[in-house]
């Protein structure tokens, strides 16, 4: 098959973008465009208004109103987003929580009317989307006020390339317009954005850290194989969490901050809702959607950023080479049904990440028709990358095996007013509340799986969380 034309991207030049002359951001001038825009309100709906923004790192915004849900998406190329409260949002729980999420969110973003002043970076509307693993797997804490699936289409959003920003506020008209609290609101944020505060903290001192039990991880390694050896299964992705204690709360901005230190192409994303903070730097898309193109990637197969030779001996290993080549056939068997064409390279690449690298093969899909994102979504997770195969014994398998996944391994990202979207699997992650911090990682098993291998190759993917979380070696505090 042929390589695919071109690389996934999260953004490019579109018919939407701005023709008008720029002109410098200020808040007097976005006071005055919020303020005569809402005199012009439609009756019903959402009403959208776009105003230019200084430029600053992509969570500043989000110091102004602590509270309330938010959202950050933030891949390492092209516009980075971050959102805060909320216009309208929407819950769906088991089996039919695609349905149900496809539905609330055609129906807020098919009511949006969109008002953008000159110089604004313009883009689309934007509902932030995320899911649980599994359905009723984001039951116990810390993922109870996550749920199974949430849409939320924010009051404040705050978009930037790196050359020019923006900041969108959201009304839903229906339950009234309060022009006072949207122009206090504009300040705050608006102020945050002007004093952005470029630096960190220091990092919380880790008091406790508490993995699974390695003689447990060995075990449930055992048990997979075991599966497999009686034909249950050809793929298992084990997963282990780990629990950190810190003396004092941590700021989740702040780690967000520092898993934006390491460069590579990472996506970093964050969820906050109720006091809870799900966030962290994946490597892996599950899929960009542009009009009826979409770039998706098989990312699985993994060994040591700094193993001698790495890069050839993971090319090399056939257990390797086996995972991967599950998750390109369930990709492009699944996006089969809804594309005229899936093409994809024959070999994989290797993608290299700052503690470890991965076997990837980019796949490249016209779809047959007009498709909501959320379809695409139902059709492609999980992946054998995170889940196995076949996904329907070893989805059971992990559900009934593991600590709840939450949202870890699952569909984070968000579809915009226009059709477009962008997902990720939600990797090298966790959820921070208070001084505590659980975090996730794991690894595709297969017949000739080793659990020490595992274990570190485990241990590699939790590093960069535990690193921007300020506790240096994995695993050097009990
Ligand atoms: C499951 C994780 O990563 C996934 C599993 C991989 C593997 O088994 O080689 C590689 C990349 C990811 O698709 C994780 O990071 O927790």
């Amino acid at each position: 098959m042929s390589a695919p034309a071109h690389a996934l991207r999260n953004d490019e030049p579109s018919s939407y973008a701005e023709t008008r002359a720029p002109r410098v951001a200020s808040i007097d001038s976005a006071r005055a465009f919020v303020r005569a825009t809402l005199l012009e309100a439609p009756r019903e709906g959402v009403l959208a208004i776009t105003v230019p923004a200084p430029v600053t790192p992509v969570e500043a915004p989000l110091r102004a109103l602590r509270k309330g849900t938010t959202w950050v998406f933030a891949p390492s190329e092209g516009v980075s987003v971050a959102a805060i409260g909320v216009a309208r949002e929407a819950r769906a729980s088991g089996e039919a929580r695609f349905v149900e999420a496809r539905a609330a969110c055609e129906a807020m973003l098919g009511q949006v009317v969109h008002r953008v002043d000159a110089g604004a970076l313009a883009i689309p509307v934007r509902a932030f989307v995320g899911f649980a693993f599994a359905a009723g797997t984001a039951c116990a804490a810390p993922w109870e006020s996550f749920g199974d699936a949430r849409v939320t289409l924010p009051r404040w959003t705050y978009a930037s390339d790196g050359a020019r920003a923006s900041l969108t506020l959201a009304i839903d008209v229906g339950r009234g317009m309060d022009e006072r609290l949207a122009l206090a609101e504009l300040e705050a944020v608006y102020g945050a954005i002007e004093t952005a505060r470029r630096q960190p903290s220091d990092a919380a001192t880790i008091v406790r850290a508490d993995h699974l039990d390695a003689a447990r991880w060995a075990r449930s390694i055992e048990a997979i194989r075991s599966a497999i050896e009686r034909g249950d299964a050809r793929k298992i992705v084990a997963a282990r969490r780990s629990v950190i204690t810190t003396a004092s709360d941590i700021e989740p901005l702040d780690v967000l901050t520092r898993l934006g230190e390491t460069r590579g192409p990472t996506t970093r994303f964050m969820a906050r809702v109720g006091s809870a903070t799900f966030l962290g730097a994946t490597p892996e898309h599950l899929f960009v959607q542009r009009g009826t193109r979409i770039a998706t990637e098989a990312l699985a197969g993994s060994i040591a950023a700094d193993a001698e030779r790495g890069g050839e001996r993971l090319v090399a290993s056939a257990k390797d080479r086996e995972e991967h080549a599950y998750v390109v056939r369930h990709i492009v068997e699944r996006l089969a049904p809804l594309c005229a064409r899936v093409a994809h390279p024959d070999a994989p690449q290797v993608r290299r990440l700052s503690t470890v690298m991965h076997l990837r093969t980019p796949i490249e899909a016209e779809l047959a028709r007009p498709t909501h994102p959320i379809d695409v979504i139902a059709a492609l997770h999980p992946t054998p990358a995170v889940g196995g195969t076949p996904v329907e014994h070893a989805v059971p398998w992990i559900v009934q095996h593991e600590t709840e996944r939450g949202w870890y391994g699952a569909p984070f990202g968000w579809i915009d007013a226009r059709g477009d979207a962008e997902f990720v699997v939600a990797l090298r992650c966790g959820v921070i509340q208070g001084a505590r911090a659980w975090l996730w990682a794991g690894g595709g098993i297969v017949e000739g799986s080793d659990p020490q291998a595992e274990w570190d190759e485990t241990a590699l993917k939790m590093r960069p969380m535990l690193r921007a979380l300020g506790c240096r070696e994995n695993g050097a505090v009990r």
